[in-house]
Order: structure tokens, then C-alpha cells, then sequence
């Protein structure tokens, strides 16, 4: 069975003029630290620390539209252009779920989408924030075919960051390159920066990658689990402007960083579940000799 991009349960760029598209809000509270999640694909609109400050990148002129596609499947696949659901009684998750806010959202497939990829499946998502402001992203997804039949997928959280930006944790690997034929290459260097556009898939990367805000002197963290690839995309300016729900100057001031599942799909048998899992947190980048310090983050806990 080929594998497709499906599954892309997202944080991506959304409408500020949301409430014409929005066919449900769910805003969570803890301390003071917040997120907002829409039904519509699941996506994930707005993360803040307690200082009320936006960590996800938000395009003001996103339209909830895709602007690709692969086959006969939208170029991420159609679980964010669907409406989700609140799934009221997830099965048990391992994880303590003691001091965070969260929310379960639910996707099973319509007629129509069955017509374009036929299998059957419950796709889960728990958006939690954690004590410290942390949010946390944990798919699951189970075939639910009677027929027998397994299913493949890719999968990426396609998280976009608010940040001037540089990468570490990502130097040295192995990466194929979507603007070159997908070719192979190594990464040189020790960090990642960014003079141009960039569309990489990095291969079996560390559970840990921070992203380093020169500007806010702010890291994000990632950490994930069953996903052992990341891209890293920013369009650059003739991309941006060629993009329609994309600013023209927004390529500045975000950066894409995806936790994935890409190089090798996931295939699961009727009754099998997978999980996916991203943790997104932010520390104060710290200085070295005028650098933005790596080991800090890296090595911290
Ligand atoms: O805006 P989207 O749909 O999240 O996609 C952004 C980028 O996502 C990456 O995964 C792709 O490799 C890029 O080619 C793509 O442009």
C-alpha cells in the first residue's frame, strides 16, 4: 500500500478573522498561561506564556486553506480541513494528567473521505498545558478496519514558531532536501541559520531540537517521541509572496519545525494504535562568548 501524508494534525497559521470559520473554540486557562484550539483540523491557533506573549506563529492572513496537494489527498492530508470532535471519554491515557488543563479531540472518517482514502480509523488528539506553561500534543492514531486491511502514513505536527531564528541539535544529520529532488545531504556546521528558503527533512533526529530566539533571547524546546524526524521549513520572500495566506514579510519572523514521522511510514494493522508525541516548552537562552549557549538547553533537563 502506498503511503500518504494523511495525518497532519497541526499547529498551523490561522485566520485572525477566525470567527466566520470557526465552528467551535475551546479556550483553556491554567495560571496564566493559555491556548486556543479549534475544531476545525484540530489546530492548535494560540499558545502564551504568563506573560501573555504569542509563541506560535500566526499568519494574519491565513485562510485555513492549503496551498498544495498530492494525488488525490490534499498535500497534508485532509484531517485539518475536517472538523474534529470532543471525544468526551478517551481511552486511559499513561501519562499523569494531574495539573493540566487539556482537551480530547476526535477525527473519524465520513463517507466522502473513505472515497478518498479507504480505511477506517479514529484519530485522537490531547492538547494539555502542563503546571510550568508546557503544551503538550499527543496523537493517537488506531486502525479501525474490519476488512483486514492495514494502513501506512507519514505524520508531522506542523508547528510554526514566532522567532528570529537559529537551530540547534539538527547539525550533522542527515537530511533530504524537498527543494532538491528530495536528495540526500549532510548537514554541515553547528547550527542551523537562515539567509534563504529552506525545505529539509531531517532524518532520525535526537528527541530533543531547540529553536533560538536571537531577538526575545528566548529557546523553544521540543521534545517528541515516536517521531524521529523533523523538517524545518521557512519560505523565504518570493515563496512568502507567492504563498496566498501568507504575508509577504512574515518569513521573518517565524520558523516551521515539524516533529515527523516521514521517512519510514507507519503502518498499523486493524487494531493497532500508534502515538505520537511533541512537548513544547520555552527557557531563557542563556550567553556564551556573545553566542546563544546550545549545551544549556541540550544538555539541560
Ligand atoms: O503550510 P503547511 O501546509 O503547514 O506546509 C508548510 C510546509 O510544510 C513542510 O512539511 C513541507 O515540506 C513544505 O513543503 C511545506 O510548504
Amino acid at each position: 500500500m502506498a503511503s500518504t501524508r494523511f495525518f497532519s494534525a497541526t499547529l498551523v497559521v490561522a485566520p485572525l478573522r477566525f470567527w466566520r470559520l470557526l465552528l467551535a473554540l475551546i479556550r483553556f486557562r491554567f495560571v496564566v498561561c493559555d491556548f486556543q484550539v479549534y475544531l476545525y483540523g484540530g489546530h492548535v491557533t494560540s499558545w502564551k506564556n504568563d506573560h501573555a506573549e504569542e509563541l506560535l506563529f500566526l499568519s494574519s492572513k491565513d485562510k485555513f486553506k492549503q496551498f498544495g496537494s498530492l494525488g488525490t489527498l490534499d498535500q497534508h492530508g485532509f484531517a485539518r480541513n475536517r472538523v474534529w470532535t470532543i471525544d468526551d471519554s478517551p481511552p486511559p491515557f499513561l501519562t499523569n494528567t494531574l495539573n493540566r488543563s487539556f482537551v480530547d479531540l476526535i477525527l473519524k472518517p465520513s463517507e466522502d473521505d473513505i472515497k478518498i482514502w479507504p480505511h477506517s480509523f479514529e484519530f485522537r488528539l490531547r492538547v494539555a498545558l502542563g503546571p510550568g506553561g508546557d503544551l503538550m500534543l499527543t496523537s493517537r492514531i488506531r486502525n479501525t478496519n474490519i476488512d483486514g486491511k492495514p494502513f501506512s502514513f507519514t505524520f508531522a505536527y506542523h508547528t510554526y514558531f514566532c522567532v528570529e531564528v537559529r537551530v540547534e541539535g539538527l547539525e550533522t544529520l542527515d537530511y533530504l532536501d524537498n527543494l532538491q529532488k528530495k536528495e540526500r545531504f549532510t548537514e554541515q556546521g553547528d547550527a542551523l541559520t537562515f539567509e534563504s528558503e529552506v525545505d529539509k527533512v531531517y532524518l532520525r533526529t535526537p528527541t530533543k531540537i531547540a529553536i533560538l530566539d536571537h531577538e526575545k533571547k528566548r529557546t523553544f524546546v521540543l521534545r517528541k517521541d515516536g517521531l524521529p524526524d523533523a523538517v524545518v521549513w521557512n519560505p523565504w520572500d518570493k515563496k512568502a509572496k507567492a504563498i496566498s495566506d501568507f504575508g509577504d514579510d512574515e518569513y521573518q519572523h517565524m520558523l516551521c519545525v515539524e516533529a515527523a514521522a516521514i521517512e519510514k511510514p507507519i503502518t498499523l494493522k486493524p487494531g493497532e494504535e500508534w502515538k505520537g508525541r511533541l512537548e513544547l516548552s520555552t527557557v531563557p537562552s542563556s550567553y556564551c562568548s556573545g553566542q546563544l549557549d546550545p549545551r544549556k538547553v541540550l544538555l539541560g533537563s
